[in-house]
């Protein structure tokens, strides 16, 4: 596409330079430019992407996209735009062609039980004979293919050229996680979601978003998209955890199309589960859509996977695949990287990592462990650094009060103080102690040693907060860091004496 093509569908511009010019690629990062690259300069929360200018011509950069007044070498077009990020949104989706206008998407949001929906759904989609993609926390799937991932949802000029490529590849179907951030930030500006999911709104991000209310509207808008003027694709359906008051009353409000419910509370619910069961082999209920009773015996757990499972299935129904189908990928559905997951090495204790790092996620697991646990429970866990502070001392009670032995420690530190974080953990943790067990140790290998040191026949050992993640990011940089391994190392250590 040449320069004139691509700025024909923004108004506030103007083009210094050569417009004939053929562009092939768009980035914002130097780092990943190529030949005849258009550079896009985004002045950042750590530096400005203008002082990069000089590294993206090096490596091929033809044209660069800036709000500001640069110098560049000569023969290199510049393109002046009042807001760069409203300029990307328009010309980046434009560029690749729409992709997310040209395949089915399923947008997954909510704190907690995104990443859990989506590897749900791909499953069953697979099933039913679709070729899938799905973009979110872990990483990218373009079926088979699996693709590094910087954030939960890639900002507009990562997600188009992922989506680009999926199309490329033949995707019938994406299923993403769409996080408040990017919506926030308009970072899915240009796709059509055909069915959404709202899993639950809790406490998270407060420091990005401020209020909850703020954070709802920020969900609200994947909603909002379902019925935008603009839309190519027919047949959208929101699907709405209904038992989550707050959240589902805001979702619903913005829901202009076919509307699902779920939960396992409210009487309305278009999909209700009824007979719920949580065992430590697996979850079971049944739910009654359109006169037809369902049964479910699932191999995953947990009051909140029967959450996550209920969206899914209202999505899948939306979508019009095969219930057969449904039932019987669900039943056979093991788990996820790092989300309840149990590291069995022939211990005669439960050792399970999960990426708990919420309040909510918090509660929900150590309660599901806690109706599981033969004996005590024990919980490793700390809270992120440069994240909602206010979770830390919420975390910090909850643990201490639904857990025998609590042991504090580090999450992400990134760049705080790790001791401060974890004075504002013990904040809620030391008034919340009822005569339970607590040790603050700083080091999470250390902690997670200890805790398994502790443990003794039939206790549960919880580690949470880190989950699938294999680094831990600190001040002086990020380090490999494995709760798994660690956990592996720990008891093995335990066993051989
Ligand atoms: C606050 C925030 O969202 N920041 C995002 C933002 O980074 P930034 O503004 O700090 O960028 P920067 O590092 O200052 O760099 C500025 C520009 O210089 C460029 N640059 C930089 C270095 C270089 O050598 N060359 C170069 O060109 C960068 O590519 C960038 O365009 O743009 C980056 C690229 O898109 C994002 O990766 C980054 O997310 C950071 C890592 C982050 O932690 N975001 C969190 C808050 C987030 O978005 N989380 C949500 C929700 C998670 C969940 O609950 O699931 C998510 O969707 O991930
Ligand atoms: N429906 C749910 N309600 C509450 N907690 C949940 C739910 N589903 C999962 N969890 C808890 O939250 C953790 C994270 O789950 P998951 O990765 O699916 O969420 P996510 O929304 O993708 O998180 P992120 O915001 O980091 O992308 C799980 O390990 C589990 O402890
Ligand atoms: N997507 C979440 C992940 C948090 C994971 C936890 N380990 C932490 O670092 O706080 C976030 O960026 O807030
Ligand atoms: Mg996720």
């Amino acid at each position: 596409m040449t320069i004139e093509q691509l700025v024909s569908v923004l108004k506030d511009v103007e083009v210094l330079g050569d417009t004939s010019k053929e562009i092939e690629f768009i980035a914002h990062d130097s780092r990943r430019v190529r030949k005849n690259t258009l550079f896009v300069c985004i002045s950042g929360t750590r530096v400005d992407g203008n002082k990069f200018i000089p590294q993206a011509v090096d490596a091929g950069a033809c044209a660069v996209m800036t709000e500001k007044d640069v110098t560049v070498p000569e023969g290199i077009t510049v393109i002046k735009v009042k807001n760069i990020h409203k300029a990307m949104e328009l010309c980046v989706p434009y560029f690749w062609g729409y992709p997310g206008k040209k395949m089915r998407m399923i947008g997954v949001t909510g704190t907690n039980g995104k990443t859990s929906s989506t590897y749900m759904l791909r499953d069953i989609l697979r099933n039913a004979g679709y070729k899938v993609g799905v973009i979110g926390t872990i990483k990218i799937m373009i079926e088979d293919e699996e693709l590094p991932i910087h954030n939960t949802t890639p900002d507009v000029i990562d997600l188009q050229e992922t989506l680009a490529k999926m199309y490329e590849k033949g995707m019938d179907y994406v299923v993403m996680e769409v996080s408040s951030h990017a919506l926030d930030m308009n970072r899915v500006a240009g796709c059509e979601y055909d069915t959404a999911i709202f899993t639950n709104l809790t406490q998270d991000h407060l420091d990005y978003h401020k209020t909850m209310e703020n954070y709802a509207l920020a969900k609200a808008k994947l909603f909002d998209s379902l019925s935008a003027p603009d839309l190519v694709k027919t047949g959208k359906t929101a699907v709405i955890n209904i038992d989550d008051e707050l959240g589902s009353k805001t979702m619903i409000e913005h829901t202009k199309c076919d509307l699902i419910t779920y939960g396992i509370k409210h009487k309305d619910a278009t999909l209700k589960a009824e007979n719920v069961e949580i065992k430590a082999s697996g979850a079971s209920f049944e739910v009654e859509y359109n006169n037809e009773v369902m049964h479910f015996d699932l191999k995953v757990t947990g009051m909140f996977n029967v959450y996550n499972i209920l969206g899914v299935i209202g999505a899948a129904l939306a979508e019009h695949i095969n219930p057969a189908i449904i039932k019987e990928t669900l039943e056979n559905f093991e788990s996820v990287a790092g989300r309840f997951e149990l590291v069995r090495q022939g211990q005669d204790f439960s050792v399970i990592v999960d990426y708990a790092h919420t309040p909510d996620g918090l509660e929900n697991v150590l309660k599901t462990a806690r109706e599981i646990a033969k004996k005590r429970l024990i919980v490793v866990f700390g809270c992120g650094g440069d994240r909602d502070r206010t979770k830390r001392p919420i975390m910090g009670r909850i643990a201490a009060q639904l857990a025998d032995v609590v042991i504090a420690t580090s999450d992400n530190p990134r760049t705080e103080d790790p001791e401060f974080i974890l004075s504002e953990v013990e904040a809620g943790v030391l008034p919340a102690l009822h005569g339970n067990f607590h040790e603050k140790i700083t080091d999470r290998r250390h902690a997670i040693f200890r805790a398994i040191e502790l443990a003794q026949k039939d206790d549960i050992v919880l580690i949470a907060g880190k989950g699938h993640e294999n680094y831990q990011i600190l001040k002086t940089g990020t380090i490999h860091f494995d709760d798994k391994e660690v956990a592996i190392e720990a008891i093995r250590g335990k066993l051989n004496g």
